[in-house]
């Protein structure tokens, strides 16, 4: 019995809007995922990242099986008792942050081999173990193990990449077995080659999945290229199954991006950058620490009702920001998830009503005005 569904409920031009259904939750799509790394969505409670709106999170098999260690938190009850969030958990499978975050590794056939960044110990990730982790940590939503290829790379070496992923693909679709109540994700490469992008998404359409993720993007391509691959590459997917555009991205990215079929995505952006004192508002970001915020006495965005813009001024955040207080990224970071779950929702009205392009208007017109 699948005991997760994925249903359409309508669609606007490419952008379309609709409910993944699992035992611990509904997702609404277009979604956006907060990424909570190493089992917190930093700086906030679990019940606070619910209150932005949130219906889903995204752990890290790479963090997390080297500390604590995922068989641990399997004998802890798992992620989602471990880290107190009962609603669905998306987990990556861990070769992106292997390529990007870990030294002296070794990419093999069989898969990666490499030293934690944290105390130099020695790890091997292949398909089978990526899903054995994240099995062990419960996770409802798994990706498959891929390859990211780091840019700039020659078509081949993408090409090479790709056949190597889509070899990974249906390792982790045998090693995954079958397992109700849970989707496994396979993941889409190609770089910004159509033709690969096309060989990818059959193959994958041909082993089958649950979903699939356009992975390989927001690498430092730049957003036009990125836009002109999302033009053709969700449309190589089938369409009653779930688009996850991996890594994405800023509030214009997202929009793009749902524009374009997308119906999932996360991204350290909001979380990271209120740490750092940055705001994202409808007209625009301000970074609070700028010294013209130190007597400004309104909030943030006077239109935003999250605790930040409800109770707090500039002036203050200014400066609890400048000195480097606790509750400073708590009520940006907490600001900004608010604001990004905003833009997720006037996309899922807006498309149910048919008045995508109007939405999409106005949010690039507030966008467009000068000081905020
Ligand atoms: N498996 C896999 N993962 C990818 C990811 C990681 C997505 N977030 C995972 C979470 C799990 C926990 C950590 C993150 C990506 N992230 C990005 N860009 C992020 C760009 C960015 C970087 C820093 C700040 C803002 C944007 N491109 C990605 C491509 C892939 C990919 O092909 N395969
Ligand atoms: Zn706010």
């Amino acid at each position: 019995m699948a005991q997760t569904s994925f249903e359409l409920k309508a669609q606007d031009g490419q952008a379309r809007t609709g409910v993944i259904s699992t035992p611990r939750g509904d997702i609404r799509t277009p979604a956006f995922m907060p990424v909570g790394t190493a089992a917190t969505v930093k700086g906030m409670m679990p019940e606070s990242v619910r209150a932005t709106g949130a219906d889903i999170l995204l752990g890290n098999t790479y963090h997390l099986m080297l500390r604590p260690g995922a068989e641990r938190i399997d004998r802890l009850g798992g992620l989602h008792k471990f880290m107190n969030w009962d609603r669905p958990i998306l987990t990556d499978s861990g070769g992106f942050q292997v390529m990007s975050l870990s030294d002296l590794r070794k990419l093999t056939e069989e898969g990666v081999t490499f030293k934690s960044h944290y105390d130099g110990s020695k790890h091997h990730l292949t398909p089978e173990r990526s899903m054995e982790v994240q099995k062990l940590l419960g996770s409802d939503i798994v990706m498959a193990f891929d390859e990211c290829p780091a840019l700039p790379a020659d078509r081949d070496r993408i090409a090479q990449s790709m056949r190597l992923s889509m070899r990974w693909a249906q390792r982790s679709r045998d090693a995954f077995g079958d397992r109700p109540g849970h989707m496994l994700f396979g993941i889409m490469q190609g770089g910004l080659e159509s033709d690969l992008r096309e060989e990818s998404a059959k193959a994958l359409t041909d082993i089958g999945f649950d979903g699939y993720a356009v992975g390989g993007l927001a690498v430092g391509e730049g957003q036009d290229a990125m836009f002109g691959c999302l033009d053709y590459a969700p449309g190589f997917l089938p369409e009653d199954k779930p688009r996850y555009l991996m890594g994405v991205g800023k509030p214009d990215d997202i929009v793009g991006a749902v524009k374009r079929g997308i119906d999932m995505m996360d991204c350290v952006l909001p979380s990271r950058s209120g740490r750092t004192g940055q705001a994202w508002t409808r007209r625009g970001q301000i970074n609070i620490k700028n010294a013209r915020h130190a007597d400004d006495p309104r909030p943030i965005d006077e239109h935003c009702t999250c605790p930040a813009c409800s109770s707090y001024s500039r002036a203050y955040l200014h400066h609890v920001f400048r000195s480097h207080e606790m509750i400073s990224g708590m009520l940006l970071t907490w600001h900004n998830l608010h604001y990004f779950q905003e833009i997720m929702q006037g996309m899922r009205d807006a498309i149910s009503e048919g008045r995508f392009d109007a939405w999409e208007a106005d949010f690039h017109a507030l966008r467009a005005e000068g000081d905020i």
